[in-house]
């Protein structure tokens, strides 16, 4: 469960009953999600989420999260809908954290995705970076191969703890990506972490997309590596190639990929291999005394990664061209 800020109830009651969503009934600490503190909030007009940032959020960029959600909604996407107090604010202060109130999405994220839900998945990303092409506020990717380096030094030796020469295969596979990183692709707002817990579906059609806290400016077919990533692998850490054709599909019956995107794509699965390779691995590493959490595996990426490491050709994700 990620709640790090536990929240005493008075002041959930009136940090609530300054967003005019009726009085509070119940709030409960939602279990999942390791990045930020999330109650399930009851108040007699309905249920909502109340997010409070944490660690890895920059309070700089919540005004960019929030305009994000508010642009996406307003071009048709399902997507949380921040909630404004009587002065027009979303983002207000609730213990000690910036914390904000957004609406609640119907559906049920799928644990075991079949390819059916990858095609939804491809198209709903191309869909999203459609919609947020017009979007005027851009975030730089602090999670992108400038902020690998200190990630892996965070973790230093103790990476080998975890498995044995990985703090050394972690620097090398930084290097490569340092010196031959994709640029010049086209790319825009990205959501940066369309994980399966991140979206949601209604029976087999995908019914809404959360967690925009990565969100950022950036190149769509990273995206698009993130997503094979995250849905297109089996628990054995086998790719399945049906339903990385699915996806691939479902994007590009949207936005079909140009030419240096397809050539790009084996780095950039690579490169998103190691990206959350690397941010699993420091939370392994520093998981907070008392913090209700539960860390993703490190090595689910390691062995993602071995895999982008033999793909030289788009194809081998099913790229059918
Ligand atoms: N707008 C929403 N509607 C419904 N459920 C939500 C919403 N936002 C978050 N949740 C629930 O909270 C969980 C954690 O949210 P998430 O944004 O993924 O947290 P974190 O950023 O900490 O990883 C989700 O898996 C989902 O169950
Ligand atoms: N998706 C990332 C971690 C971020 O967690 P989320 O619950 O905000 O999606 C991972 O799996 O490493």
């Amino acid at each position: 469960m990620a709640v790090y800020t536990e929240v005493p109830d008075d002041e959930m009651a009136a940090f609530v009953a300054r967003y005019g969503i009726g009085d509070l009934l119940s709030a409960k600490g939602i279990a999942e999600g390791v990045e930020n503190s999330n109650y399930l909030v009851h108040t007699t007009r309905g249920f909502y989420i109340l997010t409070l940032y944490e660690k890895r959020v920059n309070p700089a960029d919540l005004p960019f999260f929030i305009e994000l959600m508010q642009h996406l909604a307003g071009r048709g996407l399902n997507c949380p809908v921040p909630v404004l107090d009587a002065s027009g604010q979303a983002l207000g202060t609730l213990s000690g954290r910036p914390a904000a109130i957004v609406s609640f999405l119907d559906g049920l994220s799928v644990r075991r995705p079949g390819a059916g839900h990858c095609g939804e998945v491809g198209r709903a990303l191309a869909l999203l970076h459609r919609a947020g092409a017009d979007f005027a506020m851009t975030r730089v990717n602090a999670l992108s191969v400038p902020g690998w380096r200190p990630l892996a030094e965070q973790a230093g030796a103790d990476a080998d703890k975890v498995s044995p020469g990985l703090a050394q295969r972690v620097m090398a596979e930084i290097a490569v990506h340092e010196a031959r990183w994709p640029q010049h692709l086209p790319g825009g707002v990205i959501h940066a972490d369309l994980f399966p817990n991140n979206v949601f579906f209604i029976g087999e059609k995908l019914s809404g997309v959360i967690d925009f806290y990565f969100a950022c400016t950036d190149a769509y077919a990273y995206d698009l590596a993130i997503c094979l990533n995250s849905w297109c692998f089996e628990a054995d850490s086998s790719f399945n190639l049906t339903k990385g054709q699915a996806m691939l599909a479902g994007y590009e019956s949207v936005r079909p990929l140009g030419e240096a995107e397809v050539a790009a794509l084996p780095a950039l699965c690579r490169g998103s291999a190691l990206r959350f390779l690397l941010t699993r691995l420091v939370d392994w590493l520093n998981v907070p005394p008392g913090a209700l959490v539960k860390p993703h595996d490190p090595l689910e990426y390691d062995r993602k990664l071995a895999f982008h490491q033999r793909v030289s050709d788009a194809r081998e994700y099913g790229l059918r061209r």
